[in-house]
């Protein structure tokens, strides 16, 4: 047993930005984690939800705490967030078991002032909805990178993930360009990794869809709902309670919705 690491003594990492998604998760763990309430807790995917499931390892190997972690139930929302679940002693579960869930933390792509994301670089939107919107309490963690001018696509270039069926691929590419007006279709590819599509946990393909600034995400992820093939977005609307922003000198900014 140890103690949980202060956040002020912690050295730092080799790279700042590593700091920066450090210090976001860990200050979004310890201002928002109850652990005699929060008993289901869903962890995202991505770079900077390493340092959440590491803090709740901590958490575990604290004497303080660990009665109480040890009995969590840990939701992931794929296949690299079930290694981190497992890799920092955690209890893993399944949403099946669990469709309520109390708190989530999860990255983001790009989050606007109101709080609506971008998600999906790392293809694991579906399950990262699916788990966000079953939590009583959605926590997004981030770099200060994410944090969008203005609208989003601003900061996000690489254009709006959407989850689809195999078979539909070329249809969805087809009625995104025509029907909704992006101004560019890809189908991801696993580049040097893989030749060929990426095929997603859920054994989809992803699409990014480039629309520019987004004006109006709601009505945007509607759209592209609406179409058949579609499975889910990575336009995340009007579910964030919170963003963890980590800065560079190591401050952190919190915007609340
Ligand atoms: O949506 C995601 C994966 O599908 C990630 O949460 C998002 O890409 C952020 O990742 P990172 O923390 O590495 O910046």
């Amino acid at each position: 047993m140890s103690p949980i690491p202060a956040i002020k003594d912690l050295p730092h990492l080799d790279d700042p930005l590593e700091d920066s998604k450090r210090i976001a998760a860990y200050r979004a763990v310890d201002e928002n984690l109850d652990v005699e309430v929060h008993k289901i807790i869903g962890i995202g995917s991505g770079s900077t939800v390493i340092y959440v499931a590491e803090r709740l390892g901590q958490y575990l190997q604290d004497e303080r705490f660990s009665q109480f972690v040890s009995k969590f139930i840990c939701i992931p929302t794929g296949f690299q967030s079930r290694n981190l679940i497992l890799e920092n002693g955690l209890q893993l579960g399944c949403i099946e078991q669990h469709p309520v869930i109390d708190i989530a933390f999860d990255g983001a792509d790009e989050v606007d002032v109101n709080l609506q994301l971008i998600k999906g670089g790392g293809a694991c939107l579906f399950q990262e909805k699916l788990v966000s919107t079953s939590s009583k309490v959605f926590i997004v963690v981030a770099d200060y990178r994410k944090k969008s001018s203005q609208y989003l696509g601003s900061n996000w270039k690489k254009g709006v993930p959407v989850e689809v069926v195999p078979s539909a691929y070329v249809r969805v590419c087809h009625d995104l360009k025509n029907l909704l007006g992006a101004k560019q279709v890809v189908v991801r590819q696993g580049g040097s990794a893989k030749a060929g599509p990426v095929v997603t946990d859920n054994n989809n393909f992803i699409l990014d869809a480039d629309f520019g600034e987004i004006q109006d995400p709601k009505m945007l992820h509607e759209n592209i709902k609406s179409l058949v093939g579609v499975v889910e977005t990575g336009l995340f609307i009007d579910n964030a309670e919170k963003a963890y922003f980590g800065n560079a000198d190591g401050s952190v900014e919190v915007v609340t919705n």
